[in-house]
């Protein structure tokens, strides 16, 4: 495995009696922009905070850059962080919020400060105050703030949150660029998995505080293939017969069904086959692929394991 960022291991965080977070561990690699997916409630917002040293941690460890947070970490000073919402001075404008971010890191001269403005896309506003900024430009600016010091972990809760269409894709690009110019590893959340789906590498889906799912993009795509599923009475003989007639790639997904991944197979050539082969065909569906119903099946299977 390449080189970890930040190491979660069996983190746990109740507020009284109630449990925010159970057992949560997970890895972020060096590079990764990993998307943290979680409906309003699972604990995105908790997790980062005891990232970030704004919450205590209770039980579990965490380790960031090397470091185990809560032992007066040196590493914070290499992460930059937007949670919950950027913390900017309303009377100052963008261009005095970055100035004031570069004094208080010791870091960040005059170009560096335009360089960054230029970046998040705030020139045109560079003299405005942030109390007069819209909802997408004052995410921008928390943006800006939080990568002037240079970070080589960024942490943002859901900074796409109430951005239009464009904003969504202008953030993207500019995490992806973050990402790949500056090499910068990113963890970033939302509670929508197709607005993450762009943009990063990994993900991980907490539900009601527990870490449900860790996965690669690769294995999310293969997970949410488009194709044609079909119901049999003999899975084995299936393949055999699919294999011998070449028609691949097939991925036999339980007792009963095989999904063959090609978007326009030929139904009734493979029925053919297969009912000539002596096999049952129970059923064909067009599966398409779609991110939303992924997620929720994936919700509804950890709702039926809890109950
Ligand atoms: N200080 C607190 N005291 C009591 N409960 C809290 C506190 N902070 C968070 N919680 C509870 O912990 C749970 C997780 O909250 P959290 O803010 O981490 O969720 P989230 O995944 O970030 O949600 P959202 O998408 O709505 O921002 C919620 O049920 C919340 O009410």
């Amino acid at each position: 495995m390449s080189e970890t960022i930040c190491t979660i291991k069996n983190v746990d965080k109740h507020f009284g009696h109630f449990q925010a977070l159970n057992h949560v561990s997970l890895t972020i690699g060096k590079g990764d922009i990993y998307g943290l997916i979680g409906e309003n409630g699972a604990g995105k917002t908790t997790l980062m905070r005891l990232m970030t040293g704004l919450s205590p941690l209770q039980t579990g460890d965490i380790e960031l850059l090397g470091e185990h947070v809560g032992h007066a970490s040196r590493s914070l000073s290499r992460i930059g962080a937007v949670i919950e919402s950027p913390a900017l001075f309303e009377k100052l404008t963008v261009a005095q919020n970055l100035k004031v971010c570069a004094i208080q890191h010791g870091q960040g001269s005059q170009q560096e400060i335009d360089e960054t403005i230029a970046f998040v896309g705030l020139t045109a506003k560079r003299n405005t105050k942030a109390k007069n900024l819209s909802l997408g430009q004052r995410q921008r600016l928390g943006l800006g703030l939080a990568i002037l010091p240079h970070p080589d972990f960024l942490i943002l809760d859901e900074p796409i949150n109430g951005l239009d269409p464009t904003g969504i894709m202008e953030f993207r690009a500019l995490l992806q660029r973050l990402n790949q110019e500056q090499h910068v590893t990113i963890l970033i959340s939302s509670h929508i998995l197709t607005e993450l789906y762009q943009v990063s590498t990994r993900f991980g889906i907490l539900h009601h505080g527990t870490l449900i799912k860790e996965l690669t993009k690769a294995e999310l795509d293969e997970a949410n293939q488009a194709g044609l599923l079909i119901t049999v009475d003999d899975t084995a003989k299936t393949a055999r017969l699919l294999d011998q007639a070449h028609i691949t790639p097939f991925q036999v997904q339980d007792r009963t069904h095989i999904l063959i991944m090609q978007k326009d197979a030929d139904a009734g050539l493979i029925n053919h086959t297969l009912v000539s082969g002596g096999i049952v065909v129970e059923d064909f569906s067009h599966r398409a692929s779609s991110l939303e119903d992924y997620y929720t099946h994936l919700l509804q299977e950890a709702e039926g394991a809890v109950k």
